[in-house]
């Protein structure tokens, strides 16, 4: 720990708040299980970043936790958005690539929000020490730094002697797997199960249900193993994922791999809750509720006047209508109004709106509700981020493209937009003169040139019921006409 001396000394140093996965390493680094982590940061919130030898690394309120010590520095290519983001490879030098810690993942390399290019950042590489405790992460309580395990298994004394299996768990443990896990444990004096809870680690389950499961199953083992909440976040690299692994389980006792990867951890597809024993299976359940009772975002997207907010309105009543679920409604214009005023039409400006509509609406899925949101939404990438946030959250993101035809829209015209923007008067319009990637991946296109409101909403609501995102018939607990 650091004196106070060195603290106060410390006042010039810059300081940084890394991104989720780089605190997940730092989060190793000071359990001593990473010798080395990257972070990268840009040139105003370091310095003359090649000359800069400490910094200290903060929380998200800004409260120093740790002082990084520079090894090594390299700038990081700058790219324009998320769609063409620094690939891990091109973000380090090779020269640098010394731990897994120094992969660039493209969602902390650029924010959707970052304005267009800019000077190059910086990846700082080098070991940690700690300012003061950390006072957060998943379920903290449990948390142990290797060295405190083997304090509290060997008691203090005799350090060696006690022979310990240390397990990587990623996943809820089934019944079969828990079975193996027992056989070969057996011949150990004390087993330790280290759920992975780092950013992308866990599968199909939260960090936190990861914890619980692990816990509900250790449970059930003869051995009453320890569960001990690790920090370790998913590389985009399969070889790499397991090479931490086996680093993390070394750090703990002898590694005992047991995760069965071949189901891939989907949890809508988690319909055989038999194969769990029934303290997971019920915790389980409870994490993930049947498709209707999801969290659900349905995204339009399409050209000014193509009838986003028209089927949106529509599709608004009718699921209110049904009262089985709450609905917000995240339409162009109102949030325009209230979530981004003051902001324009650049595409940083744009991304920075669609990416506050992703996060809210993806609030609004992680509770269980219905969010329709109806922006133009013109860049790929940027609704690619709103459909992982949602789906991070737990919800189901459904993207529908009003494929209404530019000539359709124009003639339509209600605003006057277009005219303006043809003659010159505004500028950056979306079709004119700005650009509008036509989705790949929508679940629906809807053309309302040639469909009519009520057509086109059926076709909304038909395939959130095949999907079963809404219960069938259609209005449920609504009151017909007789
Ligand atoms: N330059 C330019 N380009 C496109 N649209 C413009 C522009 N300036 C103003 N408007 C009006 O703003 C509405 C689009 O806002 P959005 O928030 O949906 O746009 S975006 O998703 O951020 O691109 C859009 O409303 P809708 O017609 O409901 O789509 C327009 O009325
Ligand atoms: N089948 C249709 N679906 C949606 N809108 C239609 C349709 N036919 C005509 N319209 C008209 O087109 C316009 C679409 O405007 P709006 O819904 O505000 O579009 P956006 O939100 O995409 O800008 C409205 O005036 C609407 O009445």
């Amino acid at each position: 720990m650091n004196t106070r001396a060195d603290l106060e000394s410390a006042a010039d140093l810059p300081s940084w708040a890394p991104s989720p996965r780089e605190y997940d390493d730092l989060a190793l680094a000071l359990d001593g299980i990473l010798a080395e982590i990257t972070v990268v940061a840009p040139p105003d919130a370091v310095p003359a970043a090649a000359g800069v030898t400490a910094v200290d690394l903060t929380d998200l309120e800004g409260t120093p936790v740790a002082r990084l010590s520079v090894r090594r520095s390299a700038p990081v290519g700058r790219t324009v958005g998320p769609a063409d983001a620094v690939s891990p490879a091109d973000a380090v030098s090779p020269a640098d690539a010394v731990s897994p810690a120094d992969a660039v993942s493209p969602a902390d390399a650029v924010s959707p929000a970052d304005p267009a290019p800019g000077p190059e950042r910086w990846a700082l590489t080098g070991p940690v020490t700690p300012l003061r405790p950390r006072e957060d992460g998943v379920f903290r309580h449990l948390h142990r730094s290797p060295a405190q395990v083997r304090a509290d298994l060997t008691g203090g004394t005799c350090a060696g002697t006690v022979k310990v299996a240390a397990v990587p768990v990623d996943g809820p443990l089934d019944t079969a797997t828990l079975n193996r896990l027992a056989e070969t444990t057996a011949a150990y004096d004390a087993v330790v199960l280290l759920p992975l809870v780092g950013l992308g680690s866990p599968r199909g389950v939260s960090a936190h249900t990861l914890v619980r499961v692990t816990a509900a199953a250790a449970g059930l083992l003869p051995t009453r193993p320890l569960v001990v909440p690790v920090h370790l976040a998913a590389r985009a690299d399969a070889d790499e994922d397991a090479a931490l692994r086996l680093l993390v389980a070394s750090a703990y006792g002898e590694p005992v791999e047991v995760a069965d990867h071949s189901d891939g951890g989907d949890p809508t597809t988690w319909t055989d809750l038999g194969r769990y024993p029934a303290p997971v299976a019920d915790l389980l359940r409870a994490e993930h509720p049947p498709a209707h009772r999801r969290g659900l975002v349905v995204f339009f997207t399409g050209l000014s006047g193509s009838g986003k907010s028209t089927l949106a309105r529509q599709l608004h009543d009718l699921v209110l209508e049904r009262g089985d679920r709450t609905v917000t409604m995240l339409d162009g214009d109102v949030v325009r109004r209230m979530l981004s005023a003051g902001l324009g039409f650049s595409r940083a400006d744009r991304e920075a709106n669609i990416a506050r509509i992703g996060f809210v609406a993806a609030e609004v899925a992680r509770h269980g509700g219905v969010a329709i949101c109806a922006p133009i939404a013109p860049y790929a990438g940027t609704r690619n981020d709103v459909r992982r946030m949602v789906e991070a959250a737990g919800g189901v993101f459904v993207l529908v493209h009003v494929s209404t035809p530019l000539a359709e829209c124009e003639r339509r015209d209600r605003k006057g937009l277009y005219a303006k923007a043809r003659a010159g008067l505004i500028k950056e319009f979306t079709g004119i003169t700005d650009p509008y990637e036509v989705p790949t991946d929508a679940d629906l296109a809807l053309d309302t040139s040639h469909l009519s409101v009520d057509t086109a909403t059926s076709a909304v609501m038909d395939l959130l019921t095949a999907r079963g995102f809404l219960t069938a018939p259609g209005r449920a607990g609504s009151p017909d006409q007789p």
